[in-house]
This record gives structure tokens, sequence and C-alpha cells, in this order.
């Protein structure tokens, strides 16, 4: 039996901490070391319900040598401060915080030379494959219009989604350019016909919309629409407890769901 993966999660009080550590409690496959909260949470010191034993969230990251890896939903702050400490430590890092500007992106670039960093906007099998499929479509259909129209909960902080800027730079480098050069983020007023080779994006927030994303391809006469819904919280849980399992013990590098899924299908 091999040794269970020692684990912590980060922004553990938020809405993916806690459907992490609902999966986690029955996952024999790790031991959770630590639940990080930020610095200011009201759960600082109360034990985590959905764990036996006497863990607490904290805001103190565990000593040298008793952690495998790291899953970070937390926010740009919460992400700076587990990349110090898993960079410090030479731990494996999953993360799934969207939102992160040009400069953070770079940072993370430089700290896959020094840590095993696995990072994906969408931790969902279902996105996975759409994005496949959007690749295939863009590159099959490179003169039709392309829009990303995104949908999310009212807490969501960060527009457009991480998932819509991921797809939206997947179809454009699948048409030799890049979403720097094709991406218009807003149409208000008098904005005149469209430009060719553009992607544009659309952004809902309402509710408790978990995730949603439509991908829509427009010809003359006919339409492609490509379609994700996420109704349950607990699917990018569990994708990143498979990507934080695969990722422990691996020589430090830029991982993403895509090389873990052919490495696991043997490509
Ligand atoms: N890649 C994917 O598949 C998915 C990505 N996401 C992304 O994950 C991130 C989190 O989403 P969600 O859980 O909905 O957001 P929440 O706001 O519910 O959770 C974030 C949590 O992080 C905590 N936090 C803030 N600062 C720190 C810190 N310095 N150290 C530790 N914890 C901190 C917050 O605490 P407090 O409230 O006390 O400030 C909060 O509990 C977002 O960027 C979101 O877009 C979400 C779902 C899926
Ligand atoms: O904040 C969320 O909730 C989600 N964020 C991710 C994103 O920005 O794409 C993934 C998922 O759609 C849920």
């Amino acid at each position: 039996m091999p040794k269970p993966v020692r684990l912590a999660i980060n922004g553990a009080t938020g809405r993916m901490g806690q459907a992490l550590l609902a999966l986690v409690k029955d996952d024999a496959r790790f031991i959770l070391v630590a639940a990080i909260a930020s610095p200011t949470s009201s759960k600082l010191g109360q034990p985590i319900d959905a764990c036996a034993g006497a863990l607490t969230y904290s805001h103190e990251w565990p000593a040298p040598g008793t952690l495998d890896v790291v899953v970070d939903f937390s926010g740009p702050a919460g992400l700076a401060e587990a990349l110090t400490y898993c960079e410090s430590n030479s731990v494996g890092l999953v993360t799934g915080t969207t939102g992160l500007d040009a400069t953070f992106a770079q940072r993370l670039n430089a700290s896959a030379a020094r840590i095993a960093l696995l990072r994906s906007a969408n931790f969902s099998l279902g996105v996975a494959v759409l994005t496949r499929l959007l690749r295939q479509a863009a590159a099959a259909l490179p003169d039709w219009d392309l829009d990303i129209i995104e949908a999310h909960h009212n807490r969501k902080e960060d527009a457009p989604s991480g998932t819509a800027l991921a797809l939206g730079e997947a179809a454009a480098a699948a048409r030799g350019t890049s979403l720097r050069e094709s991406a218009v983020y807003a149409r208000e007023g008098r904005v005149g016909p469209r430009e060719l080779g553009t992607i544009g994006f659309a952004v809902v927030r309402g509710g408790d919309v978990v995730g949603e994303h439509e991908v829509f391809l427009m010809g003359q006469g006919e339409r492609i629409e490509l379609t994700h819904r996420a109704t349950d919280r607990s699917i990018f849980a569990r994708g990143a407890l498979e990507a934080a399992h695969w990722l422990s013990g691996r020589v430090a590098g830029d991982y993403d769901l895509d090389a873990m899924l052919a490495d696991r299908a043997g490509h």
C-alpha cells in the first residue's frame, strides 16, 4: 500500500476549500496536515467539522518536511503565500485560483522551475474535453465568429472567468493567434460591425450558479454551440485531488490536466 499523500488545503474556509475538505475526509490516499485560512478569518482555531481528529483552521503553515502537496483555491494573496511556502520547502502545488494578472502568471512560470506545479482554470473533466472540441472547431472554421459566454454565482470576484479566458486562448492558438491580439471584452454603444477574427466575451453573474461556459461559433446561416454546465462544485474538488495525487513526488515542472490525463492514458 503506497504512503498517503500529506496534504494542505489553502483557502480551506472558502466554497472550494469546503468542497475539498468534504472529499478528503473519506479518501484514504490523503492525510490532511493543514487547513489554511486567511489571516483575518473568523474560523481560525475552530475545528474542521468534516475531519475526525484535532485539526483546526489555521494561518500557520506546517513545519518543513511534513507536507507533500498544497492544494490552493484561495485568491491572489493566498496563492502568493502558498507559493512562497512551497518554494522554500520543495512542496508540490496544485492551484485553481483564477483572476491572476500577467505578472503573477510570470511568477508561476518561474516557480515551475523549482517546484512541481499543476495549475488549471478548471478541474472538471468535461471542460478538458470541451477545450479539445473547441480547438478542433476553431481551427476547422477559421472565418466563423466566435464568442464565449460564461455565468457564475454572485460572489465570484474575477471576470471573465479563468475558464472562459483559457477557452479563448485555446481557440486563438488553434487559429494561429493569441487572445491578446483577438479578445474583445466589452461591447457598448455604437461599436460598429464585428472585426473578423475577434473573440468576444460576455459575463453573467447571479444567484448560486456553479459555473457555465458556452462557446458560439457563428457562420452564415448556421451556428455551433458548445456548452458545459457545472451543477456541483465537488467536480472541481475531485479533479484537484486527482491532480494532487498524481503530482505528489514528481520533479519540478509546469504541469496541467492534459499532461496528467495523457500520462494516465500511457501516452
Ligand atoms: N480551477 C477550478 O476548477 C476552480 C477555480 N476556482 C477559483 O478558486 C478561487 C476560490 O474560489 P472560491 O472557493 O469560490 O472562493 P471563496 O472566496 O469562497 O474562497 C476563497 C477562500 O480563500 C481564503 N483566503 C483569502 N486569503 C487567504 C490567505 N492569504 N490565505 C489563506 N486563505 C485565504 C478566503 O478567506 P476569507 O473569506 O476569510 O477572506 C476564502 O475562504 C477563485 O479564484 C475561483 O475562481 C473556483 C472553482 C473551481
Ligand atoms: O469562481 C468559481 O466559482 C469558478 N471559477 C473558475 C473560473 O474562473 O473559471 C472555474 C469554475 O467555473 C468555477
